[in-house]
């Protein structure tokens, strides 16, 4: 059973000329206690699909299912309630710590979140989560300014854990800390996942984080998932041409694909008209964009040699949702 479920989701943002759709009709399965990895570079649209997933975001349409019931659009009780399921931890706790709350405020605050707890049950159940993020109870007494990056990131880990969510999304969760902190915060999600049964959607643009803690990995581009499959089938036999690229540039990267190996990426204002993937597609730039032939091994688009539609997706066989 999967406890998280999008389908079809859609997002538009900006205004008037600068209106566009971020996230053009995604759908992701999240199982019970899964963990999967949503990569694509930087502007592909995972951030706006992730909170649009938790409501910060409104959605155009689509579903965000927990448990099969739908939650997309909510407002109120019921957006309160996707909220405490769905925690999302963002890239730089800074923002989402309130720098005038001490943490044990800060958890204790998420904590009591629509239940009645007691000064004592609320200490107990902050010390309690301080450290199962490895942090000392003690930290309780200090505010988040006072605190490194890579404790401000746990601590932000426990008050996502304080309304005993069953899903968090962790985006880029690692990016803005110092490389020797970023493996212990890493071992911290994979530890919450074995012991509590968390499902995880962890976003990034680093396959290397993503291969770390997914059993699954769905490949976005310009809004939307171009690929998903298994972990070590993705990593070891892309299909699709624009995963190829981003694995590339990893390994060229050590494996931090940040910037994808063809040059900048496009400008999702202004999608490239045409097949949007040929740049990057194995048959190579063609003079006559009407002639380009897909050479995909979907049989529906290409294996009888059909002409790519105006704005046609390449679809490998059985990878694609
Ligand atoms: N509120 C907004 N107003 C206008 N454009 C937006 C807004 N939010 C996102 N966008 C645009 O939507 C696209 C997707 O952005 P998004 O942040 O979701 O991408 P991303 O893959 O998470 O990239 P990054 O890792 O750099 O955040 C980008 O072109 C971005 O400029």
């Amino acid at each position: 059973m999967n406890t998280l479920s999008v389908r079809d989701l859609r997002v538009r943002v900006g205004d008037g000329r600068a209106a566009m759709t971020a996230v053009d009709g995604v759908t992701l399965d999240l199982p019970a206690g899964g963990a999967l990895g949503l990569v694509g570079e930087s502007g592909s649209g995972k951030s706006t699909c992730a909170r649009a997933i938790v409501g910060l975001t409104p959605a155009a349409g689509g579903q965000v299912l927990l448990d099969g019931r739908d939650y997309a659009g909510a407002r109120g009780r019921r957006l309160r309630e996707l909220r405490r399921r769905v925690q999302l931890v963002f890239q730089d706790p800074r923002a989402s710590l309130n720098p005038r709350m001490t943490v044990g405020e800060a958890i204790g605050e998420a904590a009591a979140a629509g239940r009645r707890l007691s000064r004592q049950a609320r200490a107990a159940e902050v010390a309690r989560l301080l450290e199962q993020v490895a942090l000392d109870p003690a930290h309780a007494q200090v505010r988040p300014g006072a605190l490194s990056g890579g404790q401000r990131q746990r601590v932000a880990l426990a008050r996502a854990l304080a309304t005993r969510p069953d899903v968090i999304v962790a985006d880029e969760v690692t990016a803005a800390l110092d490389v020797s902190v970023q493996g212990s915060v890493l071992n911290l999600l994979r530890r919450l996942r074995a012991e509590t049964g968390l499902g995880l959607l962890v976003i990034s643009h680093d396959l290397a984080v993503v291969r770390y803690l997914c059993t699954e990995i769905a490949v976005m581009h310009l809004g939307r998932i171009v690929e998903r499959a298994p972990t070590p089938t993705l990593l070891a036999a892309p299909q699709h041409p624009y995963t190829r690229a981003l694995i590339e540039a990893a390994a060229l990267a050590g494996l931090d694909g940040e910037q994808v190996a063809e040059g900048e990426p496009p400008d999702p204002l202004h999608p490239p008209s045409g097949c949007r993937y040929r740049t990057i597609c194995p048959v190579g730039p063609l003079a006559d964009e009407s002639r380009r032939i897909c050479v995909t091994l979907d049989p529906a688009v290409g294996a009888d040699g059909r002409r790519h539609r105006a704005a046609c997706h390449f679809v490998p066989p059985e990878t694609v949702v």
